[in-house]
């Protein structure tokens, strides 16, 4: 690395010792000295004048400054934040003056107002899409014509450079972005300067930084960079840099800033002042890592473009004019599904438009940053719509791998090469530290491309080990993401004795599980449920299918009534090597993996796809979040087996018979999570609304009715934060029924009672006045309560919370919901009771360290997305003002639970049950 002229210093310096006669002061030696700084030293010491000696700038955070004579009046104009920064800059890039302003476009556009109608810009034709935009703009709107060259090639300029074309301005980048092709800056300066000495050579230097490559050295006469990259480096603010030497440009340029008002911030200067400190340091290790990676890529074969690689076709005219190869490099896979699988199976690596920050990127350009070029002018300038770029950040180069490779081989992009022997972990580790390109190279031959296989011997050799039955069963997968949504539920009276045959009330509330099942290519089959910490996944054919139970019935799509014990403790067995995982998350793995495999039927059956989930249903509270999850599996896997079709568009509605067998299937899956289940929180789940339940037992007839007054009723849900497990408090009232059925048979019959008036009730078909109703339904939840205490499932915790409702100035009536044993309470709240009693109450509980929600009841069961095509199956954003497109599944998982309902209407086209 070189150190860049810094011409102020380094002119004054040379003066002092020359004029001098004397011996030089210790200011002047230190200055002297001070002119032969290299880079990381320039960018760390920021000449600070500031009044107080304040050793870093100050935020002056004022529009206006006092007096008539200082050296500031107004910020638009000035500022000294701002200009601290502007003098640091300056030095950087060995410019007179560098100039900050609010973004790295604002730049493009002050620079592009030199330009008059009916002159002329050349531009490249691999240009930022941004970039693009605004030329197009200024051609349609400004008189200007906009030609686009291939600037990687002097003699494609040569024809425009005439000067009857008016050439005011040659706009270039260096590398460019995304495809890192590369213009030979000093000999286009000097060819521009020659056949137009009028047109101004402007450089986009975005991609490089004043540390990799200073273009005003280089000839050009105007630099600007975008600030928000690799100059701040931590994305936490939009800036934008022009650096100049020709002081009458300065002057153009500082009028223009100011009679517009686009300097940069004061806030934003300080981050900015800041940030650039450390911009050696980082690029430094951004770029050793990015060598790494183009490297492991290079080397599997594909199409990787980086100047810091042997094969770049202007490796030598780049390493001219810079000294790093930058930390962005983009790569080719030769199919756009295979692309879009990669980057929406990476975590690590963050899918976002931008780069230069410290965490590392991936997009895909054509369907991000370049997305405002179109389709057809990007195929015409050879931008290839499968082309993913990685702009590489400071983590641990070798985590970075393992995301990237984990998401290659899950994607199909790689798969192992069984016959290379790795080394072994610590020989791995010494390489790793005494020559890393040796260890990503070493790393990468572990893996091939599968096209590889396609060569005619290796067609031969596949072919007879078909014959002989070698290979691995083909996978199949799913075209397209399923995606899906369940309600949790609340029961109001009958929880518990339902399971013994009792009818109980309950309704749907506006909490729900989310999820979506999406393909993988790689014989996987994988379940992701952040809010749990699962992430695991298994060899399909690894699986135990030999104990799958052999089906006597023909409708395989039909769920079966019983689990098959020894096929679930296989299950068991096999998740509970996932050792990371707690027992929620574990409960999750098999009763996913027990629905994925009975309702293959087969192993060659099995598809391999990811299953993801998340809700803002609370896990274990009694709101029946299983049976949320439930009907979630249960759906996504009946269309992915085809035996449920996926909704259309004009669907309304899902049929009664698809709704019969979903719900079929949530059940088995309930019986997995919770032993013996009644079926009450997987019929609410899937069908919605509000329902009396009676399970069918001991032959008597089970009932299923729609209760239509339910849904006017307030209801405030309290969770009590205290964990429990429904399947051994169902456990242990069966017991207590067992031991004790003189105790309990009466409080059943009690319950069943309480059930039968509540029906009636919310039928909504009663004449009874709406005050005596309430009147008496909270006589019923009082009722219910204490029979669910007798039955041994209340807590302390459930107490608190029936004791504060119940106490004056409140005198409400509170059950405990679900299981009990901790979970949730739910109280009544009168259609006449206060907001500001219900604000207190709230508070109260909130001070007991309780959750309370006031929820609305009986919405929409299961919803199943419909899509009619490839592009609906995306979330689309707007991110930098262009479409942006985001595997649901990832927008899924990294969606927090305060914004899923808004996720789930982004996703839009819901089909309900
Ligand atoms: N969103 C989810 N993702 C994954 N697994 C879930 C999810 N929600 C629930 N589960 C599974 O269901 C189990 C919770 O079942 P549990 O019966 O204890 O709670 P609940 O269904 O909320 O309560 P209740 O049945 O009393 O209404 C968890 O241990 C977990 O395995
Ligand atoms: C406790 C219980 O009655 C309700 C759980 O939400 C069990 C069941 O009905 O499955």
């Amino acid at each position: 690395m070189t150190t860049p002229s810094t011409p102020g210093d380094s002119s004054l310096a040379t003066s002092v010792y020359s004029l001098s006669s004397k011996s030089p002061t210790e200011a002047e030696q230190y200055k002297a000295r001070a002119a032969n700084w290299r880079f990381s030293t320039l960018c760390a010491s920021v000449d600070n004048k500031d009044q107080y000696g304040a050793s870093s700038t100050p935020i002056y955070q004022t529009a206006t400054f006092k007096g008539m004579d200082g050296q500031y009046d107004y910020t638009r104009s000035g500022n000294p934040t701002r200009g601290g920064l502007e003098n640091h800059l300056a030095r950087l890039y060995g410019a007179t003056q560098a100039f900050a302003l609010s973004t790295g476009m604002t730049c493009l556009d002050t620079i592009l107002r030199l330009v008059k109608p009916g002159e002329t810009v050349l531009a490249g034709d691999d240009l930022y899409g941004g970039t693009n935009r605004l030329l197009t703009y200024l051609g349609t709107h400004g008189g200007v014509k906009v030609i686009h060259a291939d600037t990687t090639r002097i003699e494609a300029l040569r024809p425009y450079l005439q000067p009857g074309n008016k050439v005011r301005m040659v706009l270039l980048e260096s590398p460019t972005n995304p495809l890192l092709k590369i213009a030979d800056l000093e000999g286009i300066s000097k060819e521009v300067k020659q056949s137009s000495p009028d047109a101004l050579i402007v450089v986009d230097n975005t991609m490089m930084s004043p540390y990799l490559q200073r273009p005003l050295e280089l000839g050009a006469d105007i630099v600007y960079d975008s600030g928000t990259k690799y100059l701040s480096g931590h994305h936490d603010l939009m800036a934008g840099i022009i650096a100049v030497k020709r002081p009458e440009i300065c002057k153009d340029i500082a009028f223009l800033i100011n009679s517009v008002g686009s300097g940069l911030a004061p806030f934003d200067s300080f981050l900015l002042l800041r940030g650039v400190k450390t911009m050696s340091l980082r690029m430094d290790r951004q770029m050793a890592t990015a060598q790494l990676v183009a490297l492991y890529l290079n080397s599997l074969g594909f199409l990787v473009h980086y100047p810091g690689l042997k094969s770049h076709p202007k490796r030598d005219i780049h390493w001219k004019q810079a000294t790093g190869a930058g930390a962005v490099l983009s790569f080719v896979t030769g199919d756009k599904a295979l692309s879009e699988r990669i980057v929406g199976g990476t975590r690590l690596w963050g899918i976002s438009v931008s780069f230069g920050a410290v965490n590392s990127l991936i997009s895909m350009p054509c369907l991000m940053s370049h997305a405002s070029i179109s389709a057809a002018v990007r195929a015409e300038r050879g931008l290839p719509e499968n082309l993913i770029r990685l702009c590489v950040g400071i983590e641990d180069p070798r985590d970075l791998m393992d995301d990237l490779e984990h998401s290659l081989l899950s994607a199909g992009a790689i798969t192992p090469n069984l016959s290379h022997s790795p080394l072994s972990n610590s020989r791995s580790a010494e390489l790793y530290v005494s020559d890393p390109e040796a260890w990503i190279l070493e790393r990468a031959k572990g893996f091939k491309r599968p096209s590889s296989e396609s060569s005619a011997i290796d067609k031969l050799v596949s072919g007879v080990k078909k014959g002989l039955g070698f290979t691995a069963v083909e996978r199949k997968t799913i075209e397209e993401d399923i995606v899906v949504s369940a309600p949790g539920k609340v029961i109001l009276f009958g929880e518990h004795a339902v399971v013994h045959g009792v009818t109980a009330i309950a309704s749907s509330v506006n909490l729900r599980c989310f999820a979506v099942l999406s393909p993988r290519s790689d014989g996987k089959v994988a379940l992701e449920v952040p809010n749990v910490g699962v992430e695991a996944e298994w060899e399909i054919s690894k699986l135990p299918w030999g104990l799958l139970p052999v089906h006597s019935n023909t409708h395989k799509h039909v769920a079966d009534k019983d689990l098959d014990p020894a096929l679930l403790q296989a299950i068991e067995k096999l998740v509970h090597e996932h050792k990371e995982l707690g027992k929620t998350g574990i409960n999750s793995c098999i009763a996913y993996l027990y629905l994925y495999m009975v309702m293959a039927g087969a192993e060659s059956e099995g598809p391999a796809v990811t299953f993801t989930a998340t809700a803002n249903l609370p896990i274990s509270a009694g709101l029946g979040s299983s049976a949320a999850y439930s009907t979630c599996i249960a759906s996504s896997l009946l269309i992915a087996h085809s035996h449920i079709n996926k909704p259309n568009q004009d669907q309304t509605r899902l049929s009664e018979g698809e709704t019969n067998i979903i719900d079929g299937w949530a059940f088995l899956s309930e019986k997995v999570l919770h032993g013996t289940p009644s079926g009450i929180d997987n019929a609410v789940s899937v069908r919605g609304g509000a329902v009396a339940f009676t399970r069918a037992v001991g032959g008597r007839k089970g009932g299923l009715d729609g209760l239509h007054g339910f849904s006017s009723i307030r209801l405030l849900l309290t969770n009590t934060l205290v964990p429990r497990d429904t399947k051994s408090l169902v456990a242990g009232v069966s017991a207590k029924r067992l031991a004790e059925p003189h105790v309990v048979d009466p409080i059943l019959d009690a319950i069943q009672s309480i059930s039968d008036e509540a029906s009636t009730l919310l039928s909504g078909q009663t004449q009874v006045e709406r005050r005596d109703l309430i009147t008496r339904l909270e006589t019923l939840i009082r009722e219910n309560h204490s029979h669910l205490v007798n039955l041994g499932v209340s807590h302390p915790s459930l107490e608190m919370v029936v004791q504060a409702t119940a106490a004056e100035p409140f005198g409400l009536a509170t059950k405990l919901t679900g299981a009990g044993g901790g979970g949730c309470a739910v109280t009544l709240i009168p259609d006449d009771f206060p907001q500001s009693s219900l604000d207190a109450l709230i508070t109260t509980l909130e001070s007991q360290g309780f959750q309370p929600h006031l929820t609305s009841v009986g919405g929409p069961g299961l919803g199943i997305h419909a899509s009619s095509s490839q592009k609906e199956n995306k979330v689309r954003t707007s991110e930098e003002g262009e479409g942006m497109t985001v595997p649901k599944r990832v927008t899924l998982r990294e969606t927090p639970i305060e914004g899923l309902q808004h996720w789930s209407e982004r996703v839009g086209n819901w089909v309900h049950t």
